[in-house]
């Protein structure tokens, strides 16, 4: 690779993103970008109401991760410094399209690209695939409150939008390098094997 790669780590909720970031980073001695959760003061309303709450949540993801993205930016690319993030920015209009109806999303995606379109994008990319089963399983290992009552379709249809979405960057960013990790198969938590071949993988493609 000609410069330091820039790699996100990404699938649906429960996948495992921060998990793998986490872990790659401590093995390959990168700094980590990880996405604020705890603090999102309207994620519990969104689940309570996701018609009501979904465009200030959106934004307010939008937002926090422009910041991140721009101080990520200054603080790694511009250095020619690696970094490791939990999250691709392009998830925002993964879960915008999904989320928003009519005016609403036609306006954030404006915004979207909008704030995007200019700043780097991954060099790398870990998707992890996982079917509902597997999701359900973890985000309930995970026991966040808030997230008890995620309906298994809106997890259902996020699998299948993030399928989309793999193949249409696939397309749009041919430069990045999409690497697709079978989550229900490869556990890199609890087999250190299937964690050393995702990271001798990813050194590989750092060189
Ligand atoms: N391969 C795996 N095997 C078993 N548990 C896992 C695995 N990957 C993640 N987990 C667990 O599942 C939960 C969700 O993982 P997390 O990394 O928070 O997912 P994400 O960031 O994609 O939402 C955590 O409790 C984590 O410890
Ligand atoms: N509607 C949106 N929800 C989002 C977005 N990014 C994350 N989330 C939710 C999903 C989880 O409940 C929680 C943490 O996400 P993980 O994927 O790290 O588990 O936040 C988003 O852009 N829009």
């Amino acid at each position: 690779m000609k410069h330091a790669p820039f790699i996100a780590v990404e699938g649906p909720i429960g996948a495992g993103k921060t998990t793998l970031a986490t872990m790659l980073a401590g093995e390959l001695q990168l700094p980590v970008i990880k996405e604020i959760v705890e603090e999102n003061p309207f994620l519990d309303k969104f689940y309570q109401n996701m018609d009501d709450w979904s465009f200030q949540l959106e934004m307010f993801f939008l937002c926090n991760r422009y910041k991140q993205l721009e101080d990520t930016v200054n603080q790694y690319i511009d250095k020619g410094k690696p970094v490791i993030s939990d999250y691709h920015i392009y998830k925002n209009l993964i879960f915008g399209e999904r989320t928003l109806k009519g005016t609403k999303r036609e306006k954030y995606r404006e915004i979207y690209h909008v704030l995007t379109d200019d700043l780097p994008k991954p060099d790398i990319i870990l998707y992890i695939r996982a079917d509902l089963g597997t999701l359900l399983a973890r985000i309930a290992k995970r026991g966040r409150q808030f997230e008890e009552d995620i309906a298994p379709a809106y997890l259902q249809q996020l699998i299948e939008d993030y399928d989309a979405a793999m193949a249409s960057l696939a397309l749009t960013e041919p430069s990045t390098v999409i690497v697709t990790i079978d989550g229900n198969q490869v556990d890199f938590v609890e087999n250190q094997a299937d964690f050393t071949a995702i990271a001798s993988q990813l050194k590989e493609l750092m060189k």
